[in-house]
């Protein structure tokens, strides 16, 4: 039976490289999908990993019929054994009916990879509503880890390296960012409900109210 499979986790935790490998791998057998992705760091119709892979994909805009689109590109003579979308969470709930739909009316497997929760650890529309529809969750097996070395489960937005509860739900960005740019990191639950982050931590552990006793 085709299924729509919701692949989920952090950001930094495989997902791209996952969908590229899934890519790769079907490819590799002759068969063919359509990639959809949305605001790839990479730039506009990219699929990117940090991994260093990179490969074309058909960037959804807003409005966009997903469902429409693979028709149309099956009765142009175009082939498509499957469908893979990246950055799902940025896709509108009405685009993941569609998706829905291209598995249930067409019968083609369907991937989607996303983050579920934002820097606020609220839901993304399209990834509540991937919740809501999938066949199957997979959460990632490769585990992003918080700063303290327990499990990343949540997304940060930092600016200068602290973490920030303020501003649009969608900014295009990445982990690793130098101090004073707006950046994201994953933190455990614990730390993303105290707000602490990496530098701030070290902050913390430098201040002189934890300093060992004698120093200066
Ligand atoms: N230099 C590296 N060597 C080995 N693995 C790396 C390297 N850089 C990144 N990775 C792996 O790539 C993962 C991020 O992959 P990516 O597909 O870009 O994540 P996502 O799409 O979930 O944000 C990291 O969790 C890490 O496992
Ligand atoms: C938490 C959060 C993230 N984003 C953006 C930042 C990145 O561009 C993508 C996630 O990409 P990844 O391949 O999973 O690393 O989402 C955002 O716009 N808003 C947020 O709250």
């Amino acid at each position: 039976m085709p299924e729509l499979v919701f692949f989920s986790g952090t950001m930094d935790c495989g997902k791209s490289t996952l969908a590229l490998q899934i890519e790769h791998n079907r490819s590799a057998r002759g068969l063919q999908g359509i990639i959809f992705t949305r605001d790839d760091r990479a730039g506009e119709g990219k699929l990117s990993s940090r991994l260093g892979l990179v490969r074309d994909a058909v960037e959804v805009a807003d409005g966009q019929d997903l469902y429409v689109y693979v028709v149309d590109h099956l009765s142009q003579g175009g082939r498509a054994d499957y469908v893979i979308a990246d950055e799902a969470q940025f896709l509108a709930p009405v685009q993941i009916d569609q998706l829905a739909r291209v598995v249930d009316d067409l019968g083609l497997d369907v991937y989607a990879f996303g983050i579920t929760t934002d820097f606020r650890s609220k839901l993304f529309p399209g990834s509540q509503r991937l919740v809501e529809l999938a066949d199957r969750v997979e959460v990632l097996q490769v585990e992003a880890l918080c700063w303290c070395g327990a499990r990343a489960t949540h997304n940060a937005r930092t600016v200068g390296g602290e973490m920030v509860v303020e501003g649009a739900q969608v900014v295009v960005g990445d982990v690793n960012h130098s101090a004073d740019e707006i950046g994201y990191e994953v933190l455990c639950r614990r730390h993303h409900r105290r707000r602490m982050t990496a530098a701030s931590a070290r902050a913390a552990a430098l201040s002189p109210d934890v300093l060992p006793v004698g120093s200066t």
